[in-house]
Formats: C-alpha cells, sequence, structure tokens
C-alpha cells in the first residue's frame, strides 16, 4: 500500500503530530507550506491553527486520499493540493514550513528552503536522526561537518524532538527527530558558490588540519578555480594559484588554525576567513 520509494511512513502518533505543530509556533494568519502530506494526519492539525495550508504531495493516490479526507467539512477552504515533486517546482509564499520529510530529499529540501525568498518565518522538520543532528552539531562534535557549517550559516537550528520507529506505518529502519529551522533575517551576504568551495576544502580530510588540507595540490587546484573570480570582481586582482594559497594560508595561521583541526573550525571564523578576501561585502558580529 506504501510506497517506500516515496519514503511513506505515515506518522500515527497524534501526540508527535500535535507536538510538531506546536513547536511550530503557528498564527491564524499563517501561510503554512506542509511537503508530503500523505494522508493527512499532519495537514489536518495544521489548518485547525493557521489560515492556510499549501500542501504538496508527489503521489496522486495520496493527494486524492487527503482531498476526500476534508471535502465537504470546515477545513475545505483553507486547503490547496499541488500534486508533484516538490523538488522540481517553485516553492509558493509560506510563512511557516512543516513536513514529516520524506528522507530522500531531506538535504535538498533542506538547502530549498534556507534559500527561499521571501525569508520564511521556520520550518520544523521531521528527518532520520543522524541528518538532524548533523544538522545541529557544534564544532568539535563527531559530526559536525559541511552539513552544519553551511545550513548554520544561514539558519539557527535547533534540534526539538527524538521520535521513535514505533511512532510511524510502516516503521522505518532509522530513528526520526525533529528539528527546527529559523532563517537567519537579513541572510550574510555570503556567494554560496564560494562560500562551499572553501567549506569543502576545509572538510576534505576530516582528520588533518585545515591548514594541511588547503596545502594539497589538488585542493589548490579547486581553490584557484573558486577564487580567482572572485578576488578579481572585488579588485583583488590575483594572477597566479600561488599568492590565492599564500593568502589563504596567511589567513588561516593568523587566525591560529595551522595548528587547529578542520572539524574544531568555528563558522564565524570562516566568516572571519570569508571577509578578509572582501571586508565591503562581509559583515560579522
Ligand atoms: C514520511 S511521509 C509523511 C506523510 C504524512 N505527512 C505523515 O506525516 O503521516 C512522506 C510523504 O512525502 C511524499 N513525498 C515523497 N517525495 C516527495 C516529493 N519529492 N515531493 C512531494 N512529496 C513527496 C510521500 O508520498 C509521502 O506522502
Amino acid at each position: 500500500m506504501f510506497n517506500k520509494s516515496l519514503g511513506q511512513h505515515i506518522l500515527i502518533n497524534p501526540l508527535v503530530s500535535q507536538g510538531i505543530v506546536d513547536k511550530a509556533g503557528l498564527k491564524q494568519t499563517d501561510t503554512v507550506l506542509e511537503v508530503g502530506p500523505g494522508t493527512g494526519n499532519l495537514t489536518v492539525k495544521i489548518l485547525e491553527q493557521a489560515k492556510k495550508v499549501i500542501a504538496c504531495e508527489a503521489d496522486a493516490r495520496l493527494a486524492a486520499e487527503l482531498t476526500k479526507r476534508v471535502q465537504g467539512g470546515p477545513l475545505q477552504h483553507k486547503l490547496e493540493i499541488l500534486h508533484g515533486d516538490v523538488m522540481k517546482r517553485d516553492l509558493p509564499f509560506f510563512d511557516v514550513c512543516i513536513s514529516n520529510t520524506p528522507y530522500q530529499i531531506s538535504s535538498p529540501l533542506t538547502f530549498k528552503l534556507i534559500f527561499h525568498r521571501p525569508i520564511f518565518r521556520c520550518a520544523v522538520l521531521m528527518f532520520q536522526r543522524e541528518f538532524a543532528l548533523r544538522l545541529v552539531a557544534r564544532p568539535g562534535d563527531s559530526l559536525y561537518g559541511r552539513l552544519s557549517v553551511n545550513s548554520q550559516l544561514y539558519a539557527k537550528v535547533t534540534h526539538v524532538m527524538k521520535v521513535g520507529k514505533n511512532n510511524f506505518k510502516p516503521p522505518p529502519n532509522v530513528e526520526s527527530s525533529v528539528v527546527k529551522i529559523e532563517p537567519l533575517n537579513p541572510p550574510p551576504p555570503v556567494d554560496f558558490e564560494e562560500w562551499d568551495g572553501l567549506v569543502r576544502i576545509a572538510f576534505s580530510r576530516k582528520h588533518k588540519t585545515l591548514a594541511a588540507n588547503f596545502k594539497t595540490t589538488a585542493t589548490l587546484q579547486m581553490l584557484d578555480q573558486n577564487y580567482r573570480t572572485f578576488c578579481t570582481a572585488n579588485e583583488m586582482v590575483v594572477e597566479e594559484g600561488f599568492q590565492i594559497k599564500a593568502a589563504v594560508l596567511g589567513v588561516l595561521t593568523q587566525l591560529g588554525y595551522g595548528e587547529a583541526r578542520a572539524s574544531k573550525m568555528d563558522v564565524h571564523d570562516f566568516l572571519k576567513l570569508l571577509a578578509a578576501f572582501n571586508d565591503a561585502r562581509i559583515h560579522f558580529c
């Protein structure tokens, strides 16, 4: 009955559904985007507390089931169902996003939301536990990595509650957790591609020092590609990759990262690092 490839694990515990909705702090004026409403267990709870729910469901059969569930009732006029893959469409305007996320799109969905404009108030999302812990990991944690740095650059990310397998039908193979994502407003003025290029290098060999990661030939080529335009555009004309290397290593040394391990790097130090390339554009507190 349920399609595993679409991550169909229906939330059957109403207390968990209510907990998710409560954490979103909904107002009667809110438009809520729900990704993957399924049979609508979470949807009906959101409908009770919001002005409107726009629910995007990939499975036509479940979309029809949900339509039937609210048909003729008082909540019907508040629900709009978009049939299709959420990753293949532009998102509508919304104040809050709520989703018992299909786990196979956890990462692309998170970043689609984080980059969505205008900025929304918050997203309360169910994820596979390990993914959730990677999102909220802090410098020094074993799970701290590119996902943590990039998501925390753009949003406040909080672990809200653990949810065991038995709260779903059919139960998934892994434990789950609910995370709250509150985008920073305004977002940091960072060119994400350039930023992410740097983060990739920093975490390319997690147990080496950050400086060592920047020193390898392969990563220096990446660095050249990533930073030549950036520096040129900001009138720090760099003709040789060597100069870029010198600049990055110089800043790293100043920051004391010669000795530090990459996994201990704090996101604010990354901002300082980027700021050294472009004082005008990057402000940090
Ligand atoms: C984990 S179930 C959650 C169902 C329901 N919200 C609940 O909590 O019981 C994930 C839902 O997302 C839908 N889905 C999977 N991939 C999707 C996609 N790319 N776009 C939209 N919906 C998707 C599935 O069909 C399924 O209904």
